[in-house]
């Protein structure tokens, strides 16, 4: 998406849960100069896993393990949105792309990134103990902003894990996406959470 489309999204955002835009700039350079040298910034690898394939969109709703039965996964590209992660494993399944701000189970992440998952981690003005703790233990990353992204990030739009997922997807070409494990309405969450999942949904809904 267009930096110039998704500001104005952002923007409403950033008034709904009082965030810094302050912050979440400085946690994208943050990101930003701990990707550049080792790293080199290069989308190359992630378009050949996405692009022209059916993928497979999993958020960590409680239905996830379910949902995962009733789904056809050959030859599908799967995408977990953080804590999404631990549920495929659990099941045998590996994913080819992990979408996450590194506040879920990062020790699985870290698992699935040595086994061949591409991760994509996302810098905001509340994870950079988290950025800074992890990154340097990952390979295979690409770097995402909310903010007008530095040098060597991405911002493909989106907000919570899950919908980075489908908003990077159809960026990079997707043929098609099922989501699995998106439960919008799900009543055992805390109050941010729900207000998360309310843009979610928003979000996700802008691509029907
Ligand atoms: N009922 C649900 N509970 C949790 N996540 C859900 C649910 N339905 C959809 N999701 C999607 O699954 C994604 C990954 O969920 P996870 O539990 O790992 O949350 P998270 O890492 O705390 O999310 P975020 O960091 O985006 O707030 C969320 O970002 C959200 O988009
Ligand atoms: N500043 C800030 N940005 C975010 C946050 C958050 O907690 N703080 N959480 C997100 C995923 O839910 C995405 N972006
Ligand atoms: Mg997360």
């Amino acid at each position: 998406m267009e930096y110039d489309k998704w500001e104005p999204i952002y923007k409403k955002i950033v008034e709904d849960f009082d965030f810094s835009e302050n912050a979440d700039a400085d946690a994208a350079q943050l990101l930003s100069n701990l990707l550049i040298g080792p790293v080199k910034a290069d989308l190359n690898g992630l378009t050949d896993v996405i692009k022209g394939k059916d993928t497979l969109i999993c958020g960590n709703a409680p239905t996830l393990k379910k949902d995962l039965e009733q789904v056809d996964l050959s030859d599908h590209a799967i995408i977990a949105a953080d804590g999404a992660t631990s549920v495929l494993l659990e099941q045998g399944l590996l994913p080819d792309v992990i979408v996450t701000d590194l506040d879920g189970d990062v020790e699985k992440e870290i698992e699935a990134n040595k086994k061949g998952a591409i991760m994509v981690v996302h810098a905001h003005g509340d994870n950079t103990d988290k950025i800074l703790s992890f990154v340097p233990l990952l390979t295979n990353i690409i770097g995402t902003s909310q903010t007008k992204p530095p040098h060597g990030l991405f911002n493909f739009g989106g907000f919570t894990d899950g919908d980075r997922c489908v908003f990077m997807a159809h960026q990079l070409g997707a043929t098609s996406m099922t989501l699995v494990g998106f439960d919008f309405d799900d009543d055992n969450v805390d109050e941010t959470k729900k207000k998360k999942l309310n843009w979610a949904r928003r979000l996700i809904e802008g691509f029907a």
